[in-house]
């Protein structure tokens, strides 16, 4: 079902061209998260300088905010080459001590979904990453015996869509930890008149701004919402993005105007009408929808919650008054208070 929305995060195949062509390579086109940028340029400038590996660095945010584009950015800056792997990839221990023996000194090795790595992986991870040193077991049976190689320094550079999935002695290996956040409609306007001016489309600053308003805080769709836009001026109008063309073609696509689609008005919806607002837990609210709970923790809520249309309570999800007002609805006059709002961390 989420294969089909228009507004998800996540990687479509007919998306891959175009992303290659659009995605940034150096720090300075990776627009907005300033705070992330600003401090990895310095440590990136600083490990240069040395002649060291940069430390290893942990990235983490939703879906589409740019962890994968981060990575290279990083090698392309340190002036590295990258190896990517991720984590469900790596079945065996081998398959990592492979990886790590044929890096080049100060190389970015770049583990995706980091926090679904088999525990006999991780366990090679740990020296690795903090002696360079990995040890590997030679023959089987009583004979079988470790011997420790040395690797060259190297850094890791591990994504996750959830920080707080990582085991603790994983994750206090990571001397950088980098939080990426939901892009202002400023800082997406942006990315969108840059995709633009890459692809050749004619994008009045308007239309960008109506593209990044209705984008879930999130460059992947902005990039994708822009191309779909683009077909609709194509055919219904003279090719160029106006705010009108914007508008009937989001009117089209069903985005709404916070840049909801029909899963996140649906989710909404089966927690005021079916829940009576909430409390309601994940796993009730994830039958109710037919989706799968990791699904709607990882892209669709995150947004919901940050925009404050979703309020995560110790007893479940509750719908906040901005949700029933969106839905045409009148909030009940008792709302859940700060008081009652205990952030759950499941
Ligand atoms: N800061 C940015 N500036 C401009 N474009 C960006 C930025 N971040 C991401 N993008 C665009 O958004 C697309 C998606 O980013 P990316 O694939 O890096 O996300 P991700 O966080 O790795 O997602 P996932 O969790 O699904 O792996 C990229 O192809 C790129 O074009
Ligand atoms: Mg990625």
């Amino acid at each position: 079902m989420t294969d089909h929305r228009i507004i998800t995060p996540d990687t479509q195949l007919d998306d891959e061209a175009l992303e290659a062509s659009i995605r940034p390579k150096r720090l300075a086109e990776y627009l907005g998260q300033q705070a992330v940028r600003e401090q990895l340029s310095i440590y990136i400038e600083a490990a240069k300088k040395r002649g060291g590996a940069l430390d290893h660095v942990l990235i983490f945010g939703p879906p589409g905010l740019g962890k994968t584009t981060l990575s290279h950015v990083i090698a392309n800056e340190l002036g590295v080459s990258v190896r990517s792997t991720s984590g469900p990839v790596l079945e065996r221990a081998g398959d990592l001590a492979a990886l790590l023996t044929n890096l080049e000194p100060h190389d970015v090795l770049f583990v995706d979904e980091i926090h679904r790595l088999s525990p006999v992986v991780e366990e090679v991870l740990y020296p690795a990453m903090e002696d360079f040193q990995i040890d590997i077991m030679i023959g089987e049976g009583p004979a079988a015996r470790s011997i420790k190689l040395d690797l060259p320094p190297f850094t890791l550079i591990g994504a996750t869509t959830r920080a707080g999935l990582l085991t603790a002695p994983l994750r206090d290996r990571f001397g950088i930890v980098q939080r990426l956040e939901f892009y202002s409609t400023d800082e997406l306007a942006a990315i969108v008149r840059r995709s633009a001016r890459i692809l050749g489309i004619d994008c009045a600053a308007e239309g960008a701004q109506e593209i990044a308003r209705r984008s879930r805080g999130t460059p992947r769709i902005a990039n994708r919402l822009l191309r779909r836009v683009r077909d609709y001026a194509e055919v219904r109008a003279d090719g160029r993005i106006t705010l009108e063309a914007a508008r009937a073609a989001m009117g089209m696509l069903k985005v709404d105007a916070e840049g909801f689609d029909e899963l996140d008005r649906r989710l909404l919806a089966i927690i005021i009408e079916n829940f009576d607002g909430g409390p309601v837990g994940v796993e009730s609210l994830a039958a109710a929808l037919s989706e799968d709970r990791g699904t709607l923790e990882d892209v669709v809520e995150p947004y919901l919650i940050q925009q404050g249309f979703l309020v995560r309570t110790a007893r479940g999800r509750m719908a906040s008054a901005k949700a029933w007002r969106h839905l045409g609805l009148t909030p009940p006059p008792r709302q859940p208070q700060p008081a009652d709002l205990f952030e759950s961390k499941e």
